[in-house]
């Protein structure tokens, strides 16, 4: 037992911070020194409220030193621009263009093209924002960097993407109105993107613009007339799924099929409405806020966690990327203006990815009221555990809460203060307030968002979940968790998606699974981590019935007693040529006809395995739908070929949302 809670401590430390990496360990482990353990235990871990919680560690004398004293220090960090490093970059950029163009055969040009656009995207990130160094590039270079990586695009056959550079190199400085370069590109890249009407229209602007000069019109014709499209990148597909029977007007994001209960000793919980079918979606959810892994800053958009190709930059910093000049927009103009000058130290801290979300809430929000509303709501509403917390987790949790408000104060987030000094004023200790509900709802609440890597080939052989973020879902967050789930969990790009992987009664609990899973993790496992980590024991059907690990399941499935409304489970007869008896209903049962449909059903599961092999995915998809509902007709889990068919109809649910090539 005593075990157990120090396994739940160190479950619970780690939804706030790293104990290896950063400061903020220090910074905790130094006041929890200062304050001692007494005034611990027997004044703060008495606090009833978070707003006393929160105002304890600003004022009582016991703590604020060393409080105030280390958020005083708070000052931006992140990565700034390099103006000479960009212009570095586009000139080897430019050079591998020009290589490419004389390039000996296709692989060459392709390898030349694949440098080029690397130094291009590089040229892109560290540039500065425009007319910040008029010594460099007369203040151009990042309008510049993006008009040399138009060029490339334009050679990769990569039109639409040309197309977004150069309009953006025109929006950060770029003449390109007057320019006749501007539109013959503009025409290279159309006639890529075989918009031939549109291609002629810019390219008539760009002679009219040229007059007598025609060397550049004669050489974007030359090029247009030859253009090699050798490597056109194919974006990955992805399908938003519909709602089954529409969306539900109680429960945002959900289906029409479920609804919410609550008992007592499970909280609040979806259960299906009346019935579901195996496929069917029952929530198609965004997330109220979602925050990417720091590791996959340089690889995958901020905003949209979408997998770059060309990034487009963030104009004062060079941390982080976006996909488009859109989800920049999105961003910039909203929660990365606050969070801009702050993402190393941020990462510098230790703080788990949980905290900036809580941040994230606040930052993405319309007004400082609109913060404080949405948090407060979601610490009201979501789970938070609080009888359980120790007053060394609310310390940790405060001080954070507190670090958080502070980079906020310094972001200028609540606008000019008057004084330099921490001390927050009455807005910023209800702020401070909030984030601390959120950091505890937050570690009970929070999925890890996943995406999934596919090789060059095969869809599914050596396939790779990739896990790039995390989020808060408001309907989300109401699915309890079983050993053995009853809906398959991806995403399409941030969106949440679930879909149920078995048929379910009305009224059947409709269960995500929070980790531990019944075919990987022994049943005393499965019972210490979902009590460390979601302080709770669990009692599903596989924690009952001690079900085996999925190696250790024998082929001797339980079917249904066959008579009219009787519920009663029994074992695989041992000769089927004779009948047995239900101990339930009392009557002699055969079960010739459920073992004959047993074998078309894993036919149904060979087939659809043949499916995936040929990547085939809707085809296996429907197969494994078919199979599984006719499977639970009869029979009950666990049944491995069952087992592997629902956990393959996640993989094949998985392709169809956000996937990746490495
Ligand atoms: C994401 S919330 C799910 C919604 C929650 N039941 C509520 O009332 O808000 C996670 C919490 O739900 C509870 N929970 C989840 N699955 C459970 C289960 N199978 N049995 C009992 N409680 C469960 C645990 O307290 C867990 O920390």
């Amino acid at each position: 037992m005593e075990h157990d809670t120090i396994y739940q401590q160190v479950c619970s430390t780690r939804t706030v911070q790293s104990d290896k990496k950063g400061f903020f360990n220090e910074f905790y482990l130094d006041v929890k020194d200062a304050c001692g353990e007494k005034w611990l235990l027997n004044y703060f871990g008495k606090l009833k409220s978070n707003a006393a919680r929160v105002l304890s560690i600003f004022s009582d004398r016991e703590v604020c030193d060393p409080v105030l004293g280390v958020l005083e220090h708070v000052q931006p960090v992140y990565k700034q621009k390099d103006v000479l490093v960009s212009s570095q970059r586009r000139a080897q950029a430019d050079k591998f263009y020009l290589l490419s163009c004389s390039a000996a055969n296709d692989e060459e040009r392709v390898e030349m093209l694949q440098q080029a656009l690397g130094h291009a995207n590089l040229a892109v990130m560290r540039a500065p924002a425009p007319h910040s160094d008029m010594a460099v590039d007369n203040g151009l270079t990042l309008a510049m960097a993006y008009r040399s990586r138009a060029s490339i695009l334009i050679g990769m056959g990569e039109g639409e993407a040309a197309l977004s550079d150069l309009k953006l190199a025109a929006n950060f400085g770029l003449e390109s109105k007057q320019s006749v370069d501007y539109y013959c590109k503009m025409a290279r890249a159309y006639s890529v993107m075989n918009e031939g009407a549109r291609a002629d229209i810019s390219l008539k602007i760009a002679e009219k613009l040229a007059g007598s000069d025609t060397t550049l019109i004669i050489a974007c014709r030359k090029e247009m007339a030859t253009a090699k499209l050798t490597m056109r990148h194919q974006p990955e597909q992805e399908v938003v799924p519909q709602l089954t029977h529409g969306e539900n007007s109680d429960l945002t994001g959900a289906a029409n099929v479920v609804k919410l209960v609550e008992t007592k000793d499970k909280g609040r919980f979806i259960v299906a409405n009346e019935g579901l079918r195996t496929g069917d979606v029952v929530l198609c959810e965004n997330p109220v806020a979602a925050c990417l892994l720091p590791s996959f800053f340089g690889t995958n958009c901020h905003n949209c966690f979408k997998r770059l190709r060309t990034p487009v930059a963030c104009i004062h910093c060079s941390g982080i990327a976006f996909c488009s000049a859109q989800c920049m927009g999105e961003a910039c103009e909203t929660y990365h203006r606050f969070e801009c000058q702050f993402m190393d130290l941020f990462i510098g801290s230790g703080m788990s990815i949980l905290c900036f979300i809580a941040l994230r809430i606040f930052t993405q929000a319309s007004s400082i009221e609109d913060g404080i509303s949405t948090a407060n709501l979601l610490f009201e509403h979501l789970c938070s555990h609080q009888d359980e917390r120790k007053p060394d987790d609310y310390l940790q949790r405060a001080l954070m809460a507190g670090f958080l408000m502070r980079i906020l104060q310094k972001a200028q987030y609540f606008g000019r203060r008057k004084t330099e000094g921490v001390n927050p004023t009455a807005v910023e200790l209800q702020v401070a307030t909030a984030l601390l509900g959120l950091l505890q709802v937050l570690q009970f609440n929070a999925h890890e968002i996943y995406h999934t890597m596919v090789t060059d080939e095969h869809r599914f052989e050596g396939n790779k979940v990739v896990y790039v973020g995390a989020g808060l879902f408001g309907t989300g967050s109401y699915f309890n968790h079983e050993c053995c789930p009853t809906v398959a969990g991806y995403y399409v790009g941030k969106k949440l998606i679930l879909t149920a992987t078995r048929p379910h009664r009305p009224n059947e609990v409709v269960a995500v699974n929070y980790g531990p899973i019944f075919t990987k993790m022994n049943l005393k496992e499965r019972q210490r981590s979902l009590r460390g980590r979601y302080a709770f024991s669990c009692n599903c059907m596989a924690c009952q019935e001690n079900w085996p690990l999925l190696q250790k399941i024998d082929k001797q499935v339980r079917f249904w007693c066959t008579s009219a409304n009787c519920v009663n489970l029994l074992k695989f007869p041992k000769d089927l040529s004779k009948d047995v008896r239900c101990a339930r209903c009392r009557k002699n049962i055969s079960l010739k006809e459920s073992v004959a449909k047993l074998i078309k059903i894993e036919e149904l599961y060979r087939e659809a395995a043949q499916a995936m092999q040929s990547q085939k995915t809707n085809e296996a998809i429907e197969l494994f739908k078919e199979g599984l509902d006719q499977f639970f007709l009869i029979a009950s889990l666990p049944h491995k070929d069952t087992l592997i068919a629902q956990q393959s109809l996640l993989k094949c649910l998985a392709d169809t949302g956000t996937t990746f090539k490495k």
